[in-house]
């Protein structure tokens, strides 16, 4: 999976008042995948929204919507995002008790899988439940904001789970990484082996399709 590129941009940096136009430019200047951060105000300080907000901007794109869901008791909601045109849904494992239960929910509803690390969880953590997800997020910031400033230690953690999806043989496995991303730290991030960027201040603050042109070209390796 090592060649798969994909632009994930965040729409939690978008002008939630013209956001399907936003996503609309997002969409016809390249971007891959549309990431939801869904915020409860109980996992993270910070409240952003849910299912109405997502039902009424699926029908305006064709890109994947992938929710990263920073609530606590996902496994409550994960039916209903999947109805609302979720189609990739990652959770964090301290946030819900059965993480392995929540895997094969999400995945049975037709949807992929994936877990979150957040900078203080160690990739070890993973060992169980890598057998069974479809993707791994790491947080290269500590989730609740965008905006935030890239924590480099975190990209270690690349090297480690590709080490483990190595020794697992689980090799298909997309590593998403998420948080403070942009134009010049990309392409370092993308030689460790990242496949999916999440990007939300460096795709919406400024000129849209020429932020997707530039993070693009420069996440190529
Ligand atoms: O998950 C997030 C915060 O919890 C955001 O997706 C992430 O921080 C992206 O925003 P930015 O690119 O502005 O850092």
């Amino acid at each position: 999976m090592e060649n798969k590129k994909l632009l994930a941009p965040s729409i939690l940096s978008a002008d939630f008042s013209k956001l399907g136009k936003q996503i609309k430019i997002a969409e016809n200047a390249g971007a891959d995948i549309i990431h939801l951060d869904v915020m409860d105000g109980r996992y993270v300080p910070n409240i952003t929204f849910g299912m109405p907000i997502i039902e009424k901007i699926r029908p305006l794109t064709k890109l994947p919507f992938d929710a990263h869901l920073m609530i606590v008791e996902p496994e409550k909601y994960v039916a209903d995002f999947i109805k609302a045109g979720v189609d990739m849904i990652s959770f964090h494992m301290d946030a819900t008790i059965h993480s392995h239960r929540l895997v094969e929910k999400i995945k049975s509803l037709g949807a992929k899988a994936g877990v979150v690390l957040n900078p203080a969880t160690p990739v070890n953590t993973l060992e169980e439940i890598i057998y069974y997800v479809d993707y791994v997020l790491i947080m290269s910031v500590n989730p609740g904001f965008g905006g935030q400033k890239f924590i480099p230690q975190t990209l270690l953690k690349v090297k480690k789970l590709k080490n483990l999806m190595e020794t697992t043989g689980r090799t298909d496995i997309l590593i998403e990484m998420d948080g403070g991303i942009n134009k010049d730290n990309i392409n370092k991030i993308s030689r460790e082996g990242v496949n999916i960027f999440v990007a939300g201040s460096a795709v919406f603050k400024g000129n849209i399709e020429e932020n997707i042109k530039t993070l693009k070209e420069n996440m190529k390796i």
